[in-house]
Order: C-alpha cells, then sequence, then structure tokens
C-alpha cells in the first residue's frame, strides 16, 4: 500500500494568470497534516485565488496543487467532489445564509452533503454550536448576531462535516480585538480537537503569527519569505520587517503595477 505523506497540502512550481495579469509566478508550499498554516499577503497578492486553486475552482496555467496525494487539476467531478466534502470553507465576513436560522445554517451541509438523520444532524450542530461556545443561538437569525458570534457560528458550519481541510479566508476582518483573539484561539483549538489541517489567509499578521505553526508571504506572485512565527519574527529580511511591522514604506509600493504616470495623463481626453 502507498505510504501516506506527511504532508495534506503539496504546491509545485503554481502559475496563475487571469489573462494578462499573472497572480502566481512559481509558488512551493508544503503543509503538513495536523498543522495550522497562515498565508499572508497585502490585498491583491493572491491569497483568495490560492484557496480556489486548492478548491480545484480554479486550474494552474503550470505547476499543480496536491491535496491528500491527488492532482486536483486531474480529479473528475466525482473526485472533486469527494475532496470538497473533506474541506471545510469558512468566507471573508463569514457568509451566512441570511434567511436561515443558526441552526439551519451549521445543518445546511450536513442536509446536502450526508443522508444522515434528522435526529443525528440534531446532535451535531448542537455539538458543533458548543464547540463555538453558542450553543444557546440556535434559534437565532443571523442578523441577530454581533459580528464575533456570527463568525463563530460560520465557523462551526465550516467544520459541520469534520473536514481534513478547513480554509479560512480573512476570518478576523472587521472583528473588534476581543472577538478576534477568541476566532484565533478557536481556529487553534478546533483543528487540534479535529485532528484536521488548517488554512488561515489573512493580512492581519500579529494575531495569525499567534497561533499558527508556520506561515507564506506572498508577494509579487512568488513565496517572499516562510517559516514559524519565531523564525518569521526574528527576521531582518526588509520584505518580512515591511510586513509584519505595517511599515508604510520598503519594498512592497504602495502603488499598483501600471503605465507612467506621464503617459497615463497623456491618454486623458
Ligand atoms: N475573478 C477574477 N477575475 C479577474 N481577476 C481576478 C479575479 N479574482 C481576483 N482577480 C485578481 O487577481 C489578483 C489576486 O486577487 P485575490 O483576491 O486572490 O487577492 P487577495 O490577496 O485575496 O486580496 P484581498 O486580501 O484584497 O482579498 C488581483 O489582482 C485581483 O484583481
Amino acid at each position: 500500500m502507498e505510504q501516506e505523506s506527511e504532508y495534506l497540502i503539496e504546491i509545485e512550481d503554481l502559475h496563475f494568470s487571469f489573462g494578462e495579469n499573472k497572480v502566481f509566478n512559481g509558488i512551493n508550499m508544503k503543509i503538513a497534516r495536523g498543522k495550522v498554516v497562515a498565508i499572508l499577503g497585502v490585498g491583491g497578492s493572491g491569497k483568495s485565488t490560492l484557496l480556489r486553486l486548492i478548491g480545484g475552482q480554479l486550474k494552474p496555467d503550470r505547476g499543480c496543487v496536491k491535496v491528500d496525494g491527488r492532482v486536483v487539476h486531474e480529479l473528475d467531478q466525482a473526485g472533486l467532489y469527494d475532496m470538497r466534502r473533506n474541506m471545510g470553507l469558512m468566507f471573508q465576513a463569514g457568509g451566512l445564509f441570511s434567511d436561515l436560522s443558526v441552526y439551519d445554517n451549521i445543518a445546511f451541509p450536513m442536509r446536502e452533503l450526508t443522508n444522515l438523520s434528522d435526529q443525528l444532524i440534531h446532535n451535531l450542530v448542537l455539538m458543533k454550536l458548543h464547540s463555538v461556545g453558542l450553543r444557546g443561538t440556535t434559534h437565532l437569525m443571523p442578523n441577530e448576531l454581533s459580528g464575533g458570534m456570527s463568525r463563530r457560528v460560520a465557523l462551526a458550519r465550516a467544520i459541520a462535516l469534520d473536514p481534513m481541510l478547513t480554509m479560512y479566508d480573512e476570518p478576523f476582518a472587521g472583528l473588534d480585538p476581543i472577538s478576534l483573539n477568541v476566532i484565533a484561539l478557536l481556529i487553534r483549538r478546533l483543528n487540534d480537537a479535529l485532528k484536521a489541517t488548517s488554512i488561515v489567509v489573512t493580512y492581519d499578521v500579529s494575531e495569525s503569527l499567534k497561533v499558527v505553526d508556520y506561515a507564506y508571504l506572498l508577494h509579487d506572485g512568488i513565496v517572499q519569505a516562510e517559516g514559524t512565527s519565531e523564525d518569521l519574527l526574528a527576521s531582518d529580511a526588509p520584505f518580512v520587517v515591511q510586513f509584519l511591522h505595517a511599515h508604510p514604506t520598503g519594498p512592497v509600493a504602495f502603488h499598483m503595477k501600471s503605465a507612467p504616470y506621464t503617459e497615463d495623463l497623456r491618454l486623458a481626453p
């Protein structure tokens, strides 16, 4: 029997463009099973695009993403379905269904993707809500929750089917510092309790580095730096220093790539 790799995700020489816009120019990553890994980068550096390549919603131009040993872009429909069933995704700002109660939001993936009985679903929904500290909110509608609470419900929904991989896209965006801390610790705790693997995509460096095992810094289509939180915090590489300490000047330019200003102005009517 083939031996299981230590790595759940292996990304090899990944190239990807949206038309002329080259988002990845040869990315390599290895994400070990059981770990919580941060993908860090400024807005537009391709973090969400990377999640879509891992989930098989996009296909690489070159290179590949392997999940659990299988090349994602070579999977057929059944293979993709099977893989996605084992992935939990928490979108930016939670993405709860606004017309479903908290209970029904969490039951939704169980009803859609399993044949579990209503009784079992009931118990599982309560267990998931209990794990995020919100068992008392089953009857509430999303618009009755605070930002931090709705993020916790979204987290419970992301882990509804005990996924082998949970991907969090900007889980901290728009939260107050206490809620943010609660979510970060929950991501860590749930990952360890489920013996799962998690990817956290975020620009929130300080919060994520407190709870992750490893982090990758994306910029200009490549991995600019990687390492444990300790490695990155101790690094004196200019890019890492600028990014970690949010300096407005340094290798990360304020302006997006564009034609020279004078040329652009001349084009104006
Ligand atoms: N569907 C799309 N079609 C065309 N271009 C896209 C599409 N989605 C993203 N892009 C472009 O790809 C690049 C990477 O975007 P992406 O959303 O992955 O970055 P990000 O790091 O997640 O940004 P943010 O933190 O702001 O969400 C950007 O230049 C963006 O404009």
